[in-house]
């Protein structure tokens, strides 16, 4: 009788390794991913997944190991052998280019020689194929600019099928997607995974995991230490097997003393450089020892206010911190002041906005504060030695690593940089925090450290504005919940008294009953 071999692992690692000076970043990794699954990868920040998947990628040279593909053992010294091997990569960072058509951009790179217009005709049935295929439903037509993130992210995923990818990695890929678009994100890897292409998916998102992947490895520090099936695990499980210990998923806090009104914000209205209005008349407040949450879905309005509040974008209206007008005027010097006087800014972006990624770790967290005494030697020199100190003793508070403040900001892992800002920010003991998305590309033990900071800040009688994207985040953090719609406040609820589904009916701009 014929005996049936199993296929081939579609992806298989052997003993891959990879160091950057003195860190080991991946340890002799096994991996083996069979063909037709979606095999997701975890671990915490700094645990070397994104490594690992520019090793794959041929962006990184393993130091040693093997890569087979289908069972062929596989060079991939670039990123045209790894598409040559039929491996596309969907990036956080979109690398599309925005004046470009979608069209244009998916043929970019893979012209291949040949002649333009024709290549632009064949591309354009083909892209009609994929999106009947798997719902990657694009304008060809509509400029990268003119494109929403989800809809930039599809362009990415269509531009690596075209180059006939049958194995895709994506990196945290709705780190930046509402709600809905991760829904049918996910449809699309589902619609994927059905017509045999294999993916890998990096989250921090373990119900992410839960719901698509059909197996999951577990990293850390730099070594593959478990692969499990997702029907055979649950997200406790997969916490514990990331951090070496038990983690609370949801956050314990006593009950708000709310005190004197700290922020003040009244009839504040923001119209963008395109003359649209952003911020249409926004009115609340926020007391000492409490921490009011701003629900909504992304693009409604929370990343204005973000920046106005951080003194990043002009505005009308008033702003009061501790009973005192703050300027609107949004110069970027006016940062500084707000500083002095108690406030304290984490915005969204932690690349563009929260840090300088060539400058050094410690140069990041004296940015905005270089006028404190402590980090002074005279009137003329800051004290450089001081800061680093004071840089190694945040970075042990907030687990960053590696521990080395003369390390760029770049060679952080993402979530390293998110707590380098947190750190930087939250250790000032501001009277105000005003923090966005603060765990956005954050492990789960970390995410738990950050919120039981927050709340101790709130205890110690801070004020805490928090915009976040993450229901669940909101829910377990605020006491108060306030949601934003087209540039409105929709309601105010007390955390304790609503729920999901109640905020959901306000994120979509129907009014929830009572006010
Ligand atoms: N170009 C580089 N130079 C120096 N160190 C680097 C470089 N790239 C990564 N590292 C280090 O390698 C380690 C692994 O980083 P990697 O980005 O792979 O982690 P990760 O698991 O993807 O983390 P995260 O979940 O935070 O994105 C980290 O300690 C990081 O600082």
């Amino acid at each position: 009788m014929e005996q049936h071999r199993p296929p081939d692992p579609a992806i298989e690692l052997k003993g891959i390794s990879k160091a950057f000076g003195s860190v080991q970043a991946n340890k002799g990794i096994d991996l083996r991913v069979m063909p037709g699954t979606i095999h997701g990868i975890i671990g915490e920040n700094g645990a070397g997944k994104s490594t690992l998947m520019s090793i794959l990628y041929g962006f990184y040279k393993a130091d040693a190991g093997e890569v087979f593909i289908h069972g062929q053992r596989t060079r991939i010294p670039d990123s045209q052998a790894a598409i040559r091997a039929g491996i596309g990569m969907v990036f956080q960072h979109f690398k599309l280019v925005q004046n470009f058509t979608v069209l244009e951009n998916v043929i970019l790179g893979a012209e291949d020689g040949r002649r333009l217009r024709p290549e632009l005709f064949r591309a354009r049935g083909a892209l009609k194929r994929l999106a009947e295929d798997y719902e990657l439903i694009v304008d060809p037509d509509a400029k990268i600019e003119d494109l929403g993130v989800g809809m930039q992210q599809r362009v990415e995923i269509l531009k690596a099928l075209y180059r006939q990818a049958d194995i895709l990695i994506l990196d945290e890929p709705t780190g930046v997607l509402t709600p809905a678009e991760a829904d049918h994100l996910f449809r699309i890897l589902d619609n994927l995974r059905a017509e045999g292409k294999t993916i890998l998916l990096i989250t921090h998102k373990l119900r992410e995991i839960m719901a698509i992947t059909d197996t999951v490895s577990v990293m850390r520090r730099g070594e593959m230490t478990a692969t499990v099936n997702t029907a055979e695990t649950s997200p406790e499980h997969l916490a514990e097997l990331m951090v070496g210990r038990k983690v609370l998923l949801r956050v314990d806090k006593p009950l708000a003393t709310p005190g004197k009104t700290v922020l003040e914000v009244e009839d504040l209205r923001v119209t963008d450089s395109a003359g649209v209005a952003r911020l249409k008349g926004i009115s609340l407040n926020v007391r000492a020892g409490e921490i009011l949450g701003i629900a909504g879905v992304a693009g409604n309005g929370q990343s204005h206010l973000l920046e106005v509040l951080g003194g990043i974008r002009p505005a009308t209206g008033t702003v009061r911190v501790n009973g005192a007008p703050i300027d609107l005027s949004g110069r970027c010097s006016d940062g500084q002041s707000r500083r002095a006087r108690g406030v304290a800014h984490v915005p969204e972006d932690r690349q563009r906005e929260g840090l300088i990624m060539e400058f050094a770790a410690w140069e990041n967290m004296a940015f905005g504060y270089h006028h404190a005494p402590a980090y002074q030697k005279n009137a003329l020199l800051m004290d450089n030695a001081a800061i680093r100190a004071d840089t190694v003793t945040k970075m042990g508070h907030f687990d960053i690593r590696p521990p080395n403040p003369n390390l760029a900001a770049r060679n952080f892992s993402g979530g390293n940089q998110q707590k380098l800002v947190l750190a930087r920010e939250i250790e000032q003991h501001p009277d105000l925090l005003v923090v966005g998305q603060p765990t956005r590309g954050v492990d789960i033990g970390a995410i738990e450290f950050i919120h039981q900071r927050i709340v101790a800040l709130r205890d110690a009688g801070k004020a805490v504005l928090l915009v976040s994207v993450e229901l669940e985040e909101i829910l377990s953090l605020s006491d108060r919940v306030a949601v934003m719609f087209d540039g409105r406040i929709m309601g105010e609820r007390q955390a304790a008294q609503t729920d999901e589904k109640e905020l959901g009916l306000l994120m979509a701009g129907m009014h929830g009953g009572a006010d």
